[in-house]
């Protein structure tokens, strides 16, 4: 039997388009603008227990069957645990629970190498890439031990396609004789990074295919002469820096083209030229921003400062008050003090603003814009990234004006591996106490 158009919700039948999305969203920020000075801090807050309740339900139920995201589990363990991270210690995340995402983890582990999507799936890079980051983000020796590091060595290697293969020399396969693309080489080296074991062999090669991803418009498609998108471009910058900067990325372009991603009402980002904003780019392209900044001092010793300067003055051309209701107006209305170096590069208050006013669901958990329901992914994705931006040019750009005593910032990410800070010194304590030899 079909089902009648009529008896569809309107939200299939019907995509939204920009017009639309303001129309939306002014509600949101009109609503805010009329509050008063106290009912504001009231409001501009996270919601720290309905979003851990959410994250806390979800994390018990991973041995359950996933009807839509079974292959995905590793994520799902990675995208909790982080947001759980972020916003600090948790009584209910506690050493059973960690040990019980391990035990699961270890389960996904092959004995060949790598992670699958589920216990006795096809390890994956995209997978490996999730659980490594979820076990760092446990950060017990318990989660670093259970890692089997030549295995995981062995499997990269054979995910390594030969430089002298045309246009897909150099890059990583996402499984055996899976696709070749940028997520498989930014997947690879952040894995080799984690563990300890990105040696010569690893690294080979590889900057040649993250040169050829970029695009006329500056920013970095999936794969060589396909289009500018962010979550791709937070991937090649990350390459490129987990290369130790070797590529000849043209950083001023990505730098150009991440900036004008920002939606000058919203607050969010957009994935790519032309599309809707997105809580989940909140990171992907907020992300972007703390990695150039790491960039510019190198940029400014060589011949592209000139550049540099006209990106910034771009930047201060550009229309920041699209509306009156905009998250822009009610980053003025914070009457903060003048943003520092960092955060002219784009607007961490307004990203805040969209991510606490527009992206937070009542019950808990956050998504991708309003009308749309909350998941695991964006939760975690707009958690990072109202991290980076509270965190941006030493914590001044946070919404703090607005916000209650009570209200901490996230914890700081490292927005190279997107795991808490010091999670990423605990397992480099660790590696260091457990030196790699690679196996020939
Ligand atoms: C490490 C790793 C695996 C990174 C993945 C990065 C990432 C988020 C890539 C995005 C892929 C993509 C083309 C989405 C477009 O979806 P869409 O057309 O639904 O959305 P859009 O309209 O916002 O572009
Ligand atoms: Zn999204």
């Amino acid at each position: 039997m079909t089902t009648a158009a009529s008896d569809l919700p309107m939200d299939t039948l019907t995509s939204i388009d920009q017009q639309d999305l303001e129309e939306r969203i002014e509600v949101f920020y009109q609503k805010f603008l009329q509050l008063s000075a106290k009912e504001r801090n009231e409001t501009l807050v996270l919601l720290r227990k309905q979003h851990t309740q959410y994250l806390l339900k979800g994390i018990r139920r991973l041995s359950e069957a996933h009807r839509v995201l079974d292959a995905s589990r590793p994520w799902l363990c990675y995208w909790i645990t982080h947001a759980l991270t972020l916003m600090g210690e948790t009584e209910e995340f506690n050493a059973d629970l960690k040990s019980d995402v391990v035990d699961f983890l270890s389960r996904c582990q092959d004995k060949n190498g790598g992670f699958g999507g589920g216990p006795g799936q096809i390890p994956h890079l995209a997978s490996t890439y999730a659980a490594v980051c979820a076990l760092l983000t446990i950060g017990t020796e318990e989660a670093l031990a259970s890692i089997d590091r030549t295995a995981t060595y062995k499997f990269l290697i054979r995910q390594k396609v030969p430089s002298d293969i045309p246009v897909i020399g150099g890059g990583f396969r996402m499984h055996d004789d899976g696709e070749v693309d940028i997520r498989g080489t930014y997947t690879a080296l952040a894995v080799a990074h984690m563990l300890d074991i990105k040696t010569d062999v690893i690294t080979a090669g590889v900057a040649a295919y993250v040169e050829r991803c970029q695009t006329y418009e500056g920013g970095i498609g999936g794969e060589p002469c396909t289009e500018a998108h962010g979550g791709y471009t937070f991937c090649g910058l990350a390459s490129h820096v987990l290369l130790d900067c070797k590529t000849k990325l043209d950083i001023p372009s990505i730098l150009r083209w991440a900036t004008a991603r920002q939606g000058a009402v919203e607050g969010g980002f957009m994935g790519r030229t032309n599309k809707l904003v997105d809580g989940c780019y909140s990171f992907w392209q907020g992300g972007i921003f703390p990695l150039l900044n790491r960039l510019v001092p190198k940029l400014q010793e060589s011949s592209v400062q000139c550049t540099m300067e006209r990106v910034q003055a771009a930047m201060e051309q550009q229309p920041r008050v699209g509306r009156e209701n905009s998250a822009s107006t009610i980053f003025s209305a914070a009457q903060v003090d003048e943003v520092g170096s960092e955060c002219a590069l784009y607007n961490p208050r307004g990203l805040q603003a969209w991510i606490l006013i527009c992206c937070q669901v009542e019950t808990g958990g956050l998504r991708d814009k309003p009308g749309e329901s909350k998941d695991y992914y964006h939760t975690c994705y707009c958690l990072s990234g109202l991290s980076v931006a509270q965190h941006s040019d030493a914590g001044k750009s946070r919404l703090g004006d607005f916000s209650t005593e009570g209200d901490l910032p996230l914890e700081k990410t490292e927005p190279l591996l997107n795991i808490v800070e010091k999670n990423v010194k605990f397992a480099e304590a660790y590696w260091n106490a457990h030196p790699f030899v690679p196996s020939t």
